[in-house]
């Protein structure tokens, strides 16, 4: 055996979707803050290419990198590699880093409850994870402010006429419609026709809306579309059907916790969710994240909401991932019968 680098990773998932985390073999790349640091991942496409690229990644893949954190107050950072985007958070994979963390050992575990702060490349989250026999059960994230950037938009979409969508900020930036406008009841077998349409809604939302992050310039698209279920009222509070259709053409496994995020931003915005609602998010998996509105603030001059997510995650297993020098194909490479809606 011969290998120009070795990456070690312990694998997991959140409520279904992956999230791999990388804890060793990899130096924290330069930069002042994990948001500098984690464009450079982005300009640099090195690391993103070998992790999650074919052979050794996939389409369903999301890669997270453990760097010293530079706020004292953190307890640990991660950079977040999606599969198109390096994006400020992530529901789905912050509960992936917590849990690894815990679970391998790398962070102290207190049951039934251990706290910790993590510093995410969009600014620090707080963590409260319920532990038992050594698991964390069930990992409570508090994201970053979220908010409704616009209602009722009309956005035209070739072939759809004009659609009537909500433009939405939950740690990542979100078009948002009805799922049942579209036709969808948000059934595992819409998956396809869910990731096909979503990205050309998102596509057409980032020509015609924009998305601009208030206090974030570099943060200036629209990521994903997520196609919202209707909101029931049940005996254990809010619940609703949530598919995301995540760039370049795929949905989420899990619920979405920037989406929910987003989502209660908007509902809070139209007067639809106070403080004591609580939102679960299904996924078309039937896993689910569930979700709170914490207290309100302010982005940027407008009114925010600051959102609790919580879910569970699960490690699968260890990898190490090396590279031989002759190998013809030391990126990867990407295929459009997996890689893209078609
Ligand atoms: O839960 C989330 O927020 C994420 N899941 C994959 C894509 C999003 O970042």
């Amino acid at each position: 055996m011969r290998s120009t680098k070795t990456i070690h990773v312990i694998s997991a998932h959140a409520e279904g979707e992956v999230g791999d985390v990388i804890v060793g073999g990899v130096t924290p790349p330069p930069g002042d803050t994990i948001w500098e640091q984690s464009r450079w991942i982005a300009g640099d496409q090195t690391l993103r290419n070998f992790v999650l690229n074919e052979p050794r990644g996939g389409v369903f893949r999301h890669v997270n990198l453990l760097v010293p954190p530079k706020n004292p107050e953190a307890d640990a950072a991660f950079i977040i590699m999606e599969p198109e985007d390096t994006p400020p958070m992530s529901g789905s994979n912050s509960i992936c880093v917590s849990t690894v963390l815990l679970d391998s050992g790398i962070l102290p575990m207190k049951e039934p409850v251990t706290e910790i702060t993590l510093e995410a490349p969009g600014g620090l989250v707080r963590v409260r994870a319920e532990c038992r026999d050594g698991k964390a059960e069930r990992i409570f994230v508090q994201n970053l402010p979220s908010f409704a950037d616009r209602l009722d938009a009309k956005l035209e979409v070739e072939g759809l006429g004009t659609l009537t969508v909500d433009a939405a900020y939950g740690g990542d930036s979100f078009v948002v419609l009805d799922a049942a406008a579209m036709g969808f009841s948000l059934k595992p077998d819409e998956a396809h026709d869910i990731a096909r349409l979503g990205v050309r809604i998102t596509n057409a939302a980032n020509a015609q809306l924009g998305f601009h992050h208030p206090e974030n310039p570099d943060w200036r698209h629209f990521s994903f579309c997520l196609f919202a279920g209707p909101v029931e009222r049940t005996a254990e509070g809010l619940r609703a059907g949530a598919a995301v259709a995540i760039q370049p053409g795929k949905v989420d496994r899990s619920p979405t916790g920037t989406a929910l995020s987003a989502r209660m931003a908007v509902l809070h915005a139209r007067g639809e969710m106070g403080l004591s609602d609580r939102l679960t998010a299904v996924s078309l998996i039937g896993s689910t994240f569930s979700g709170r509105i914490l207290g309100t603030t302010e982005v940027g001059g407008r009114p925010a909401v600051l959102p609790e997510i919580s879910g569970r995650g699960w490690i699968t297993g260890t990898h190490q991932h090396m590279l031989d020098p002759s190998d013809p194909w030391p990126e990867g490479y990407r295929l459009s019968d997996t890689w893209g809606a078609r």
